[in-house]
């Protein structure tokens, strides 16, 4: 069996990847996932500056998952498209992705001028989702931002641009999302970034567990699964195929790969579980899967990608 997998006809070995902000923050980081099972990575999201992020602590794991509020801590993305084309000289085969996030549409617009000067020749994440600056709100839930943006980036921008976008727990909302994100040369959709602003208590202290925003944060692991499967499913039935979608979130076993891909998937990136146990994740998640593969005698993704069954 493989798991190999495609996006925009660029070639993968495997469908299993991180998620943007976990494992990624550094180059020692992003080293090891690049060293490891994984098909490739993604870096945590540039912003024009260098940033510190929210005062700690402000990651915790539970037993089902993990709340955090960052604060968008990372070195700029000039680092990690230096980063990115240091290594793309190493793996001339491999394709990477480099997330970023501006502030306003005017920051997008630079950081994808920036992309295209530095001769980047991967996939860009532009992520409309972080959940975790205060006083700024989720521009995915801003459908007319949305819609500005991606008008505005699309006229100066000629490279593979996919976005991550938030949960959306609204029929009506998937197909206005749809409707806009079909009107442009996507590479792809990625779903779901966190679950924005969850709050997890320690009863023992009676007190929250993260110190930003009164311990409110982005909820990620088993607690989304549903929803992240929901997601990928909702925007692979109203979506151009031309748009294929990365499935995040829930993710700890072959099966939950498995369940992405069912829900028409085509890579899935990986977050709680990675940050609990270590780039290592990717090769027993790849085994389990083809374990599946092989159990239900399918060779490769195609063979069930999207075929969710309903009941009739
Ligand atoms: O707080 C963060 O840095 C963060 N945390 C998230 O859960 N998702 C995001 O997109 C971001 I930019």
């Amino acid at each position: 069996v493989s798991t190999a997998t495609s996006i925009a006809q660029k070639k993968f070995d495997n469908c299993i990847m991180n998620a943007s902000g976990v494992w990624c923050y550094d180059e020692k980081e992003l080293l090891e996932v690049d060293k490891s099972k994984a098909a490739s990575f993604v870096t945590k999201s540039g912003t024009l500056q260098a940033r510190k992020g929210n005062p700690k602590p402000r990651y915790f794991e539970t037993n089902f998952g993990s709340i955090n509020s960052m604060g968008l801590p990372n070195q700029g993305l000039e680092y990690y498209l230096d980063f990115v084309q240091k290594i793309q000289q190493q793996n001339p085969n491999k394709t990477y992705f480099v997330s970023c996030t501006g502030f306003n549409v005017q920051e997008d617009v630079l950081l994808l001028e920036k992309v295209e000067n530095s001769g980047f020749k991967g996939i860009v994440e532009l992520n409309l989702s972080c959940p975790n600056v205060p006083g700024k709100p989720q521009t995915g839930y801003d459908f007319e931002t949305v819609d500005m943006i991606l008008k505005t980036v699309f006229e100066n921008y000629e490279g593979l641009l996919g976005v991550k976008l938030p949960p959306y727990f609204d029929i009506v909302h998937f197909d206005q999302m749809a409707k806009i994100l079909n009107k442009y040369p996507l590479t792809y959709v990625n779903s779901v970034n966190s679950i924005g602003n969850g709050l997890y208590i320690d009863d023992a202290q009676e007190k929250v567990v993260i110190k930003p925003k009164n311990g409110f944060g982005g909820i990620g692991g088993d607690y989304i699964k549903p929803t992240a499967l929901a997601n990928v499913h909702a925007f692979y039935q109203r979506l151009d195929p031309k748009i294929q979608i990365i499935g995040t979130g829930g993710i700890k076993t072959g099966r939950d790969v498995f369940e992405h891909i069912l829900c028409g998937a085509s890579m899935v990136q990986v977050g709680t579980a990675l940050m609990k146990e270590g780039p290592g994740v990717f090769e027993r998640l790849t085994h389990e899967l083809e374990m599946i593969m092989q159990s239900k005698g399918y060779e490769k993704l195609d063979d069930f990608k999207g075929k969710l069954k309903y009941i009739e």
